[in-house]
Parts: C-alpha cells; sequence; structure tokens
C-alpha cells in the first residue's frame, strides 16, 4: 500500500565517505537512488545498512555521531567514529527521515540493557550472517528507553524525543556511544532525572481516509486538484504531503505569502520569478530564466499550489507555457506534477485595478483540463465541532440561504460579543479597515504602550519579510489589547494559530513580555517565535518576534489562514460594509448562484 511507511527504511540519495584522521573524506561514493535500513545483525548488534542495489553495506550503531540539523531539508549524517566512515543522507522525504530518526534513537537507547557479544564470543557462536529490518517503535521500546535513560551513568547520551524534544534532538549534533559492557554491574546512579524529558510513543496525527486517499494518489505520481470547505484539513494534507515528497524536486507554494508560510513554501509569484506576470509570454520566459529563478523551472518535479482559487486563468496558463518552454517538453505543465488544493467557493483572484469581468477563476483556463487528471474533495469539516455553525457555513458556501441563517448572520454584525472580557473580532474586507479599527481601539485604551521590534536575519529585506509573514515588524501593545495568536503554541491547551485573547499585564523587567489571557482560559506569557520564510533563490529568511497581532478587526484574507478563529459563531462579527453587501447578497443569491457571496465581495 503506497500509504503505509516503513519507518526503519529510506529511499534517497547517499553518500558513504572514508575519513582521514582530520576528518576529511578521502574517498566517497555517491549513490542517487539507495536505500537506507535500519536492522540487526545475527547477533543482534543494531546495524545501519546502505544498498546501491547491487551490494549492500553495513556499519555497526555502536560509536556514532548523528548530525540532524537539516532534517527538515531531508538530510542527516551518521559519522561512525572506529570506521573513520560517515554516511550522508539527502534528499529524503522530511516526514520520512524524522520517523527513521526517532526510531533509531529510540531503539538504539532501549538496547543500552543489553549487554553486548564479545568478538570472541562471536566468532566462537558461528552463527551465519543475518540482517533482519528493526520493526517500527512499540510502546515497549519507548519504556525500555525510558527506563535506560533514568539509569545509564554514559557520559554523553542522546537527548530522547519526546513528541516536544524531538526538534531539539533533530536540531543538535548527539554523540551516541555503546555503554561498557560492565555498565550493568556498576552502581546505578540517575543522573539529572528531572531534566531529561520523558520519551513518548511518536504518533502522528492519523490522516482521516479522504485525505489518505489523496495522499496515495499523490504518490502514485497522479496531478492531483483537491478541495473541500473550509476546515476540511486541506492545508493539514499538504504539509503531510510536502513531508513525503524528496525536498530537492518539491516546490510549496501558495497564492499569498501568509498561506505560504502556514504551509512552509514560498508564493507562487516567488517560485515562477515573473514579476506580476503582466509581461506578454515570450518576455515572461526570459524573465523565467534569470539565474536563481530557472533553476526552480528545471529542478522541479513536484509543484504544490495552495489557496488556488486566488490565482488567476491567466496566470496559471502563462506558468503552464514557460514549464514547457523552459523544460524542453511537449507534456502539459512541462512534465511537472501538479498538487493543487483550494476551495472555489472562498476567496476569488485579486482583481485590483484590473477589469472585473475578465478575471477567471483557475479552473476557466485553457490547460486546467489537461494538466490536471483528478478532482479528489475532502468533506469531514475538522476545524469545528459546533453543528450548526457547520452547516450555516456549508449553506452559504453554496449561495443557500434560507431566512434563519441570514437572520442569525445579520444577528452578528450587531452583536457586542464579549466573554470574559475578549471582544469578538470583525471581519473586514479591506486592510485599511482592519489597520484603522485596530489603531483607533488601541489608541482609546489608557495606559503605557508597550511597542515589540522584531528582529530579522536580513534587515534590509523587511518587506520580503512583510509580505510572508503573520506578525509584523512592530507589534503595540497595552493592557487591555485584544490580540490574537499567530502560531500554534500548544494545541493541547488551546493556544492555537487564531486563538484570541487580552493582554492582562506586561511582566517586570526590562522586556516587559506581554500576558494574556486567552478565551480557552489559558493565561500566557508571550515570549519571542521565529518564522522561517523561503525567498527566491532558495534563501532563507527568518523573523522573531511575539506571535500577536491586534485583533480587534482582521481581514477575510487573514482569517482564512487562521484555524481557531472561526471556531464557534459566537467569535466573530462582520464589518459594517461587509454586512451591508451581505445584504445585497443575501437578497440575490440563489442555488445557482454559487459564488454570489464571492463576488459581492469582490465588488469593493
Ligand atoms: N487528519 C487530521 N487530524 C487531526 N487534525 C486535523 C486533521 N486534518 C485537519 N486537521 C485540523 O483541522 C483544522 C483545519 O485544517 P486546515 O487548516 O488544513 O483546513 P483547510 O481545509 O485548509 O481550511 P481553509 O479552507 O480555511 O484553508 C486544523 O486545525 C488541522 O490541524
Ligand atoms: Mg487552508
Amino acid at each position: 500500500m503506497l500509504g503505509h511507511i516503513e519507518p526503519a527504511e529510506l529511499q534517497c540519495t547517499v553518500a558513504v565517505e572514508r575519513l582521514n584522521p582530520a576528518g576529511q573524506a578521502i574517498k566517497r561514493q555517491l549513490i542517487r537512488k539507495g536505500t537506507v535500513t535500519l536492522g540487526r545483525n545475527e547477533f543482534q548488534d543494531m546495524v545501519l545498512r546502505v544498498h546501491d542495489g547491487i551490494s549492500p553495506q553495513n556499519f555497526m550503531l555502536r560509536d556514532f555521531q548523528l548530525f540532524t540539523r537539516f532534517a527538515k531539508d531531508g538530510k542527516c549524517t551518521v559519522k561512525f567514529i572506529p570506521e573513520s566512515t560517515q554516511v550522508l543522507v539527502s534528499d529524503c522525504p522530511p516526514d520520512r527521515l524524522k520517523m527513521f530518526l526517532k526510531t533509531l534513537s529510540i531503539k538504539h537507547q532501549a538496547s543500552q540493557g543489553i549487554k553486548p557479544m564479545s568478538d570472541r564470543d562471536k566468532l566462537r557462536a558461528g552463527l551465519p550472517r543475518a540482517f533482519e529490518t528493526l520493526s517500527p517503535l512499540q510502546l515497549k521500546d519507548v519504556q525500555k528507553a525510558n527506563e535506560m535513560r533514568s539509569k545509564v551513568n554514559a557520559p554523553i547520551q542522546p537527548k530522547g524525543p519526546s513528541e516536544r524534544s524531538v526538534n531539539k534532538v533533530l536540531g543538535e549534533r548527539k554523540q551516541v556511544k555503546r555503554p561498557r559492557p560492565d555498565c550493568d554491574a556498576s552502581p546505578v546512579k540517575t543522573l539529572h532525572p528531572n531534566k531529561k524529558p520523558v520519551l513518548v510513543l511518536p504518533v502522528a496525527q492519523k490522516l482521516s481516509k479522504e485525505q489518505t486517499a489523496v495522499l496515495n494518489a499523490v504518490l502514485s505520481g497522479k496531478n492531483v486538484f483537491f478541495t473541500g470547505s473550509a476546515g476540511t484539513g486541506k492545508s493539514f494534507l499538504l504539509k503531510r504531503i510536502i513531508g513525503s515528497l524528496p525536498p530537492k524536486s518539491t516546490y510549496a507554494t501558495a497564492s499569498t505569502g501568509v498561506a505560504a508560510c502556514h504551509i512552509g513554501g514560498t508564493t507562487l509569484h516567488s517560485f515562477a520569478g515573473i514579476g506580476s506576470g503582466s509581461a506578454p509570454l515570450e518576455q515572461s520566459i526570459e524573465l523565467a530564466q534569470r539565474p536563481g529563478v530557472m533553476q526552480h523551472w528545471t529542478s522541479c518535479k513536484h509543484l504544490v499550489i495552495d489557496e488556488i482559487s486566488m490565482v488567476e486563468a491567466e496566470f496559471f496558463d502563462k506558468l503552464e507555457a514557460i514549464a514547457r518552454s523552459i523544460r524542453r517538453s511537449t507534456e502539459p505543465f512541462g512534465g511537472i506534477q501538479l498538487i493543487v488544493c483550494g476551495d472555489f467557493l472562498q476567496l476569488p483572484p485579486v482583481t485590483k485595478g484590473k477589469d472585473i469581468q475578465k478575471a477567471y477563476f483557475c479552473f476557466q483556463s485553457r490547460s486546467w483540463r489537461k494538466c490536471i487528471h483528478m478532482n479528489m474533495e475532502l468533506t469531514e469539516v475538522r476545524r469545528q465541532t459546533d453543528k450548526a455553525f457547520i452547516s450555516l457555513l456549508q449553506a452559504v458556501r453554496v449561495g443557500r440561504v434560507p431566512e434563519e441563517v441570514t437572520a442569525q448572520l445579520l444577528r452578528s454584525a450587531y452583536h457586542s460579543i464579549e466573554r470574559d472580557g475578549i471582544l469578538a473580532t470583525r471581519l473586514c474586507t479591506h486592510k485599511d479597515d482592519v489597520e484603522l479599527t485596530n489603531e483607533n481601539k488601541l489608541k482609546e485604551l489608557p495606559g503605557v504602550m508597550r511597542v515589540f521590534e522584531a528582529v530579522d536575519s536580513d534587515p534590509m529585506l523587511f518587506q520580503t519579510i512583510d509580505a510572508q509573514s503573520p506578525v509584523s515588524r512592530l507589534l503595540q501593545l497595552k493592557v487591555g489589547a485584544q490580540v490574537m495568536l499567530t502560531k500554534n503554541l500548544d494545541v493541547q491547551r488551546g493556544l492555537v494559530n487564531g486563538a484570541r485573547g487580552v493582554v492582562v499585564d506586561f511582566q517586570p523587567g526590562n522586556q516587559g513580555l506581554p500576558r494574556v489571557r486567552f478565551l480557552c482560559g489559558a493565561v500566557e506569557v508571550i515570549k519571542r517565535e521565529r518564522w522561517m520564510f523561503k525567498a527566491s533563490g532558495g534563501l532563507y529568511l527568518s523573523r522573531q518576534q511575539r506571535p500577536l497581532k491586534l485583533a480587534w478587526a482582521i481581514s477575510i484574507h487573514k482569517s482564512q489562514v487562521s484555524s481557531a478563529l472561526m471556531s464557534h459563531h459566537e467569535s466573530f462579527c462582520i464589518g459594517s460594509k461587509l454586512q451591508s453587501n451581505l445584504n445585497i447578497f443575501l437578497r440575490e443569491s440563489s442555488p445557482k448562484n454559487e459564488n454570489c457571496l464571492l463576488l459581492t465581495l469582490k465588488l469593493f
């Protein structure tokens, strides 16, 4: 089955390097399509096997160092100390690599208590050579590893990856040493028992049946468009798809910067490198052949596009033609596999300064039918549990608006909805309205204003960062400010992207960190967080800022990627402009006129 993942095996590019005493590579074997497997030999020693399809090479996992800093880019290195050899893994689907590393780390720790056979005993045993692939992690491995972590008095131990600490482990260099054979006999010492996080069995959130079907279609190489109403897990699934594809040839993009950041990618425009795309085709092809951009087009085998509803038909056709031209291929989109997702009943392409009649949705483009092999739909809403609200949203989505829905929606505009001092967020169609509302409300509050400045990796490029970042460079706050979280901090406690709250005070000290009380009841001191962005030319940019933004009002575009905002119908109300247009919409809508709401919004 395609969705099945063997956690102890990787298909990737592998390099095996022999090192001199200074640690420099003196011989290198490159295997472009290699297999790396974790297993045990006939003596139950853990072994890493590298296979090039002809002959395997085995390395004992005894004294080794693991370099995992770039695991999220599908890379890691295992250095075998006694053998003076290192194995470099690259272009590996990142999710698979993470699971592989967790399996390695936990199984290795779990086997620390087993006394290794001496070389003499091994010789005597005369067992035939064997290799058995490690079985998937089980609870007993984790328990055993935890037991060993609390016992072992070895000098340097790998920090165990609990769900939370795995990221740390993946960012560090670890030296893993087998305990001395006499280790079991030595008195048991507990090293900093409270400092080591307890390991837990890593379980990835399970995909639903329909999500699995999409993933399998993608892994079988099909060009897929999948849709579904808001909150059906499209972006969630996209992230999983991206994590299952080889990173070197996979480009994750979205029509807007914020949506791109949500899936860890770039904007489609930045991938394409043709500016706004308004230049004629010949000129656009030239632009796409500039150094730094051309490489996107030639190395891309899988192109992911989120929020496709905001991509214009003309732009899509242009990209398709550019792909064929640059890749010298007659296949649709130059043979690039397309994984496209979005909801055409949500926001349409931005039509600023253009004739509204001339803007078409992507599915109306000439090349769409040639390019997309499969259309799939996610139907299960994962974001909300409030059944009444879900059915209200579903009805509006397709333009079916019975009296009671109309009444409920219109009422929301007049509600001054307040719970525990936290006001409902006003949804506006225009950024200017949002800014004005937030600025005025902040001004009205008494008390001292605190300003928090972001730390950008490249301050000169703050505009590029601004375009993709969910947080601004300057964050102004006062006690009483209505705010929204812009990052998942602790999903279990409800501290998720889009959670709303109010600033209760600032911590003493010169940092003066804001303390926020959220609707979910949690009170949290908000520290600096980091966002990474991919700019053109493979450049990485980052911003560090408090993950907050003012939230008396937000734009509909922003609300597209805020997962918690729309969780309850009490938690939002509509701005007056939107409301008056909604009136028009409600009067004019009919089941046939499915995009009515969106077209109405376009009138602004
Ligand atoms: N299989 C799953 N297991 C657990 N949580 C899930 C799953 N699928 C989706 N979710 C959760 O459901 C919520 C909505 O998902 P997501 O943001 O991907 O929806 P979407 O379809 O992209 O919505 P929109 O159209 O508004 O962009 C998220 O909080 C996500 O983590
Ligand atoms: Mg989404």
